[in-house]
């Protein structure tokens, strides 16, 4: 099933005339219902762009008729199982926040508040239609994604950190880590929860939003359903994005500015995963961006409803058609509509006396829709601790309740198999180096004792099985192997330094002192957490490479677009890659040529970054020196030439001839400086060249031409997977490395000037 695309128009506020009214929505013929969005062209106002949608409600629409046709359908199918994803997408003061959120007063409820509202009701029909053998339990998860970071709304904003919460992929979705959950007994309990939430969500006031959402808010509603041993979970995911921000027309100030480049970003990586998903490329690119990452737009399975907001203004006029295309493209997004499956709990847990008091937590069955690790495995062992003294809970029940809600296990449990012991419990003793596969051993370790085992009488005789075990050091090795490794190849290495290792002894004697293995896993939990942390925390010391190419793809797609002749788009292109290349002379060139080809005059468009006539005179003053901008930026430079190689790759056969026969006639060099010194000893320009690489040193690498701090850093840090002394050999390999096309290195090597 594709994602169900709906647009809804919002009405004039106070202030807005009807004469700016230029979006309408309208139907394929009389009678049918309203599918479509028609917006006159900005270069033409005769011509009218028409886009169409699952359905388009118009200024009229009550907040009650979008959620009867759009929402309510799909509680049904919630209670079934598959986890449904409601999405509020558009720019900023569309009425995101309104549709998803809504007012005080009843009528001006929005999606969430009557989706819980239903939800509530559903949990209590399903309880009574089954008398009480079904329990159903809600609990809420809510958090915010400001600036590329994650933060729990539900926990005070002191407590946050500065890196905010990571996110992990586990059984195919992603998770944030550490985030809380609570459970919600009824729609007051939720209200009360919801709203003072929302008042630790950051939002703010811009020139075209009193109250701006300065985040993305991600509320998960988690509906547990309970019949005897059989436990089914699902979710119901609410989300109201930002919006897209204009900042010519925003006005706003540095910290505005900041956050709003973070939602531009986040909402231009998800137009690019829409696009990739639409046109089935491999590679979607949800990592660049946590919004997305959580999003996982046609990832996830179930049921997904984008609702596009839009306002009908024409100040929003380009806003708009940037928004109807992406969204028009989204419909084709297929999701697989799986409902996730049923496990079981486990009966309740014995001591069977086989390992004393240290009978450990049972390794927890992968989660199919969990969404917070965390909260998952504390909720089942408080059930499970709960279910070993009392009888199995009834667990929640919504409207009639002397009796107080009580928590019950969520889908931690696991299914009924034949009975077999999924692990041999041996003992095993640490490696002296880090192994995926222990060696039996004789030290005794106390180990997780899987329920089965303890179910089965002692098997103390039976013939030892082959054991595949990690110990506490072995964890430890490995965790430590991963993050030097990890760091190794960001080469950070002053930030490496700066945030030092935790001591090995340290860590090797508390971790052998413990004898939990529950204690193992929280550690290798803890670690990988801290590991996560610090890689972060180094990219964005490093400022971020990401944005370079980011920027470099932006760039690659306007030429793209300009191949096609369709200016518009490379325009598009040009103007997002600008903030990645803050006033980079030769793209504001470039932009304002189009511009003025366009017949755009909106002069003041650049002006805040740089004055692009100054710009453009830089960039002919340059051309006229026939130096390009190497001097002014050569990491923009790098950039421009690695758009230019990945573009010879695109071109037509016969631009391509014309382009070989351009560089054919250039003057040639000496042979023996142009090719690889097949037979004798490197030129000394090539040796030159090749010491300053394998110096790596970013100082030395950096003054080649062509090289800027990134192209210099990124070819450490490939060198620097390689073992110390293994350098580069010649310029064919050099010119084999990642990053390295041949025209970069020709450039390095021409640009040295050697002695003789
Ligand atoms: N359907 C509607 N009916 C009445 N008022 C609306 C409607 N939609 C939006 N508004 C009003 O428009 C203004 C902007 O709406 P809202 O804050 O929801 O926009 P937004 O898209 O969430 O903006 P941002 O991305 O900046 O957070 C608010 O005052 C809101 O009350």
């Amino acid at each position: 099933m594709s994602v169900r695309v709906v647009a809804r128009i919002r009405p004039l506020l106070e202030k807005e005339l009807d004469r700016d009214v230029i979006v309408r929505a309208d139907r394929v013929a009389e009678g049918a219902p309203l599918t479509l969005v028609k917006i006159p062209s900005p270069k033409n106002e005769t011509e009218e762009f028409s886009f169409a949608f699952n359905r388009v409600y118009d200024q009229s629409a009550s907040q009650e008729d979008i959620f009867t046709a759009e929402v309510a359908p799909h509680i049904k199918s919630l209670f079934q199982g598959l986890d449904v994803t409601i999405f509020a997408y558009g720019v900023t003061g569309t009425g995101k926040t309104h549709t998803m959120r809504g007012g005080l007063k009843l009528a001006d409820r929005g999606v969430i508040p009557r989706l819980l509202s239903n939800v509530f009701r559903r949990a209590k029909k399903t309880m009574k239609d089954t008398e009480g053998a079904t329990s159903v339990a809600v609990a809420l998860s809510y958090y915010e994604i400001y600036n590329d970071k994650v933060y729990d709304l539900l926990e005070p904003p002191e407590k946050r950190t500065p890196t905010g919460l990571p996110l992990r992929e586990k059984d195919g979705k992603t998770i944030v880590v550490g985030l809380s959950e609570r459970l919600c007994q009824d729609l007051k309990d939720f209200e009360r929860l919801y709203i003072e939430a929302n008042n630790n969500r950051i939002t703010a006031a811009t020139k075209l939003n009193a109250h701006s959402s300065r985040s993305h808010a991600i509320l998960r509603v988690k509906v547990t359903q309970t019949t005897g041993d059989a436990v089914r979970e699902s979710t119901a995911s609410a989300i109201d994005l930002a919006g897209s921000e204009d900042n010519r027309r925003t006005d706003n100030g540095k910290e505005r500015l900041i956050e709003s480049a973070a939602i531009n970003k986040s909402l231009f990586v998800l137009s690019q995963c829409i696009d990739a998903i639409s046109r089935g490329d491999k590679r979607i690119p949800y990592r660049e961006s946590k919004m997305t990452r959580i999003l996982s737009l046609g990832q996830n399975n179930g049921i997904t409803i984008m609702i596009l907001n839009l306002a009908p203004l024409r100040s929003y006029h380009l806003d708009t058609l940037s928004s109807l295309n992406v969204s028009s493209r989204a419909k084709r997004i297929e999701v697989r509509e799986i409902e996730n499956e049923i496990v079981y709990k486990q009966p309740p847990r014995t001591n069977s006396g086989l390992s004393g008091g240290e009978i450990q937590r049972q390794p927890l069955r992968p989660i199919n829709s969990v969404h917070n690790s965390h909260v998952g495995t504390a909720l089942a062992l408080k059930a499970a601790e709960k279910a070993a003294k009392d009888k199995p809970v009834k667990a929640f029940s919504v409207y009639a309740d002397k009796k107080p809600a009580t928590v019950m296990a969520p889908n931690t449990s696991q299914p009924r198999q034949p009975l077999q012991p999924k692990r041999p419990s041996e003992p095993v003793e640490p490696q002296p180096r880090p192994s995926k596969l222990a060696r039996p051993a004789q030290r005794s370790l106390p180990r997780p004792v899987p329920q089965t085992q303890q179910q089965q009488p002692p098997q103390h005789s039976q013939p030892q099985q082959p054991t595949i075990a990690l110990t506490p050091d072995q964890i430890e090795a490995m965790v430590e192997k991963k993050v030097a490794e990890i760091l190794a190849s960001r080469a950070a290495a002053a930030a490496a330094a700066a945030a030092p290792a935790p001591d090995a002894q340290q860590a090797a004697e508390s971790a052998t002192n413990s004898t939990q293995a529950a204690a193992i896993s929280e550690e290798v939990q803890r670690r990988l957490e801290a590991l996560e942390q610090r890689i972060e925390r180094e990219v964005q010391a490093r400022g971020g490479n990401d944005g370079r190419s980011e920027g470099l793809r932006l760039l690659l797609q306007a030429r793209h677009a300009k191949e096609r002749g369709d200016e518009e788009a490379a325009l598009r292109f040009y103007e997002s890659a600008l903030p990645f290349f803050p006033g980079q002379p030769k793209l504001l060139g470039k932009i304002e040529r189009l511009r003025a080809k366009l017949g755009i005059n909106d002069s003041c468009d650049l002006a805040p970054r740089s004055p692009a006539k100054e710009a453009k005179a830089t960039g002919r003053r340059a051309a006229r020196r026939g130096e390009g901008d190497d001097d002014n930026d050569p990491d923009y430079n790098g950039t421009e030439a690695d758009v230019e190689d990945a573009d010879d790759a695109a071109l037509s056969p016969s631009k391509r001839k014309k382009k070989l026969n351009r560089a054919r006639s250039q003057p040639r060099l000496p042979q023996a400086e142009e090719q690889d010194e097949p037979t004798g000893p490197p030129s000394p320009r090539t040796q030159m060249l090749l010491d300053i690489v394998n110096s790596r040193d970013v100082a030395r690498i950096r003054s080649l031409h062509g090289f800027g701090a990134k192209r210099a850093q990124d070819l450490v840090d490939i060198l620097a997977l390689r073992g110390d002394g293994e350098g580069v050999g010649s310029l064919k390999e050099l010119r084999g490395l990642p990053g390295m096309g041949g025209r970069t290195v020709e450039r390095a090597r021409e640009g040295l000037v050697v002695d003789c």
